[in-house]
Parts: structure tokens; sequence; C-alpha cells
């Protein structure tokens, strides 16, 4: 999917600012400062793959033999929080060995930080994961049913975001509502051409694992769509089941908390335990339209100032449609993302 097809207004990313950006204006000195700040040339680079009260889980680039390396954060990092996906880099004991810990003294700059709001009108958020490369969404054909309201809401955030969607439809094999669901899904998602790919118990899983080498995933999905099936497939061994959370490396988790777990192909999934959606509060209007370049081209007809929530009669959204160059159900669908971000999460 490009993301950048169809109009200027999508090749114009909002820039994205975290508290990396926040610089803060040294005070003039009355003499040179000699205190040179390390460089940490011999830190080792490493990922952050789970988070438990102050207690980093990494994985030091390079080691495959699933030994991980229990890390706190310098003193050095200020606030700035440390999230699963962060690429880092450790001073002190990193041979995961028991009992030690390894400091994190830097973090690197993130790139796809999938981020939620407190609320949809909180405009504060908060990373949940760093350096997502895409967001699968989980949904079921069937049973329950899918909600094409969440996705959208999945999407929205991804492509605000610049992280790939992938729609991992589950229960393939429950007969013709599975089938019809498909093929309605289909049709709602033609105009965005979002990559999808179905599952069953029969099925063999690697067109799933296939997606997923090689790059740091965030699964999320409601409750009861197999995402537990799924992950157990996808990392023999992870040991998931419905409502309970299984541990890794040391420490516990609570249900809250992301923990990204290994592919034995090479790659890494982030479960989102607890997380069943995102706030929207920081997504604009013009970066939610990444999730529907189809409507893209009737923003050129907007009048000065369009909300394009439809409030104004002139929004050229309306005339694309009118045009029969869009489908009302995807404006239907974006206007009703933007009234979303107004009111409580539904989905
Ligand atoms: N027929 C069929 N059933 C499935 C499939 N995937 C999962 N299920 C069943 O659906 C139910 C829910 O699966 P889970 O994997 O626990 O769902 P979940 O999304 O992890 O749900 P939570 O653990 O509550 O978050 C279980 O009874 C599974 O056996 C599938 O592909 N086909
Ligand atoms: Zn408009």
């Amino acid at each position: 999917m490009d993301a950048n097809a169809g109009g200027r207004v999508l090749t114009k990313r909002r820039r994205e600012y975290d508290e990396d950006d926040v610089r803060i204006r040294p005070t003039r000195r009355s003499r040179p400062r000699t205190k040179i700040r390390p460089t940490h040339d011999d830190a080792v680079p490493a990922l952050v793959i789970a988070v438990d009260r102050g207690r980093y889980t990494c994985r030091v680039d390079g080691v495959t033999d699933g030994t991980n390396v229990l890390a706190m954060r310098a003193r050095e990092l200020g606030r700035k929080g440390v999230v699963v996906g962060d690429k880092v880099a450790l001073l002190g004991d990193v041979s995961g060995a028991d009992g030690t810990l390894a400091r994190i003294v830097r973090i690197e700059p993130r790139t796809g930080a999938l981020r939620r709001t407190a609320d949809d009108d909180d405009p504060s958020e908060r990373v949940l994961v760093a350096n997502v490369a895409q967001l699968v969404i989980v949904t079921s054909l069937t049973d329950p049913p899918p909600r094409t309201g969440f996705i959208d809401r999945c999407l929205a955030a991804a492509f605000d975001a610049d992280i790939a969607p992938l729609l991992c439809l589950t229960k393939a094999d429950l007969g013709a509502p599975a089938d019809n669901a498909l093929a309605e899904l289909r049709e709602y998602y033609a105009d965005l051409d979002l990559p999808y790919v179905t599952t069953s118990p029969e099925a063999p899983i690697e067109p799933v694992t296939d997606l997923l080498t090689d790059r740091l995933s965030v699964l999320i999905g409601h409750s009861g769509v197999g995402k537990s099936t799924l992950v157990n497939r996808i990392v023999p061994g992870a040991l998931r089941d419905v409502g309970r959370v299984s541990a890794i490396g040391k420490g516990r988790h609570t249900s809250t908390s992301a923990v990204a777990l290994e592919l034995p192909t090479g790659g890494w999934i982030v479960d989102t335990p607890g997380i069943r959606s995102f706030g929207l509060a920081h997504v604009s209007a013009e970066s939610l339209l990444h999730a529907f370049t189809d409507l893209v081209p009737g923003l050129e007809e907007c009048p000065r100032g369009c909300d394009h929530t439809g409030d104004n009669d002139e929004c050229g959204l309306d005339e694309l449609v009118a045009e029969g160059k869009a489908r009302p159900e995807r404006l239907a669908s974006f206007r009703r993302l933007l009234a979303v971000k107004l009111e409580p999460e539904q989905y």
C-alpha cells in the first residue's frame, strides 16, 4: 500500500515530536564547560523487549541464543521514557547472568512510535511501543464478527505513525459467515488496498510468519478474536492463554505491559494485552486521511479552513462522493473517525 499516493497533503508528513525533541537551552556559562560528556563508544546496542517496574529486559544485538540482559536506566537518561521496541545502548555487565544488571545509557532515535492518549479528548500522549514497522490488526471473520470501526481506528493510528498495517483475519474455517465477512471486508477496504492474511487452525501458519519475519510488529485485537491462539502458533512456547500474560525474562508483567516475543524465523511480535484500541486525540484530520487515500482528491475542492466533518456544505469530500469518485461508506467511515476523536472510545 502506498501511503503517499493520491495528493500533496499525504506527502507532507506531520513531524512527529516526542520527549526527545525537548531541548533545554543551556545557561550561559562564564567559563568553558570542562566536564566532557561520556560518549559511551563501548556501549552495546540492544533492543528493549519487556518493561517491568523500572527493569528493562533487553536483547543484545546479534545474540540469538535467547539470552536476555536485565537493565536499569542510567541517571543520565533524565526523564526520557524507555519502552518496548526501543533501541538502546547498554553499559556494565551485559552477560545476562543471574543477578547482573546493565545500564541503559542511551535511547536511539525512534521511528514508527505507536502512541496512545489516555482519552480521545486528552492530548497528552505516551509512546506504547517504539520502532514499530507493522501493526497487525487481528480480527476474526466471525464469532465475533469484524468491526470496521475498530479496524479504521487502528488504521488511523498506524497511518498517523507511518506504520504499515496488516489485517490478520482469523477463524477463516467457520464456513459461510466467515466467507461472507471476508468478501465484505475486501469490498469495504478495496480502495485502501489493505494487505491481509487469513488464518484457521488447519491452514499452515507460514503465510502469517512470512509477513512478520525480520521486523517488529505489534498485534492488536479484541478479546476472543484468537490473538492468543495466533501468538502461540507464531511463537511456539509463548504459552499465551485467555486473559493471562506469560512472563518473559525476569520479572512478572502486568496485564497492560507490552512484551516482545521473538519469532523462530527472526523478527519480533509485540503483544499488547490490555490495549484494545488507541486514543486518537493526537491524530489530525489530515493525517487520518492516510487511511483514506481514496478521499484525498476531494480536498482540492474544499473551501479554505474546511474541517471535512460535513458541517460545511461545500466540503470537497461530499462532492467527490456525489460525482461517484469515492464510496459513501468510505466517507462515512472517515467522518466516524473524526467524530470518534471527540467521543469516548467505543470499540
Ligand atoms: N474455529 C476457530 N476458532 C478459533 C480460531 N482462533 C481462535 N479460535 C477460538 O476462539 C476462542 C478465542 O481464542 P483466543 O486465542 O483465546 O482469543 P484472544 O483474542 O486471545 O482472546 P483473549 O485471550 O480474551 O484476549 C478460543 O476458543 C479459540 O479456540 C480459528 O482460527 N478458528
Ligand atoms: Zn472538506
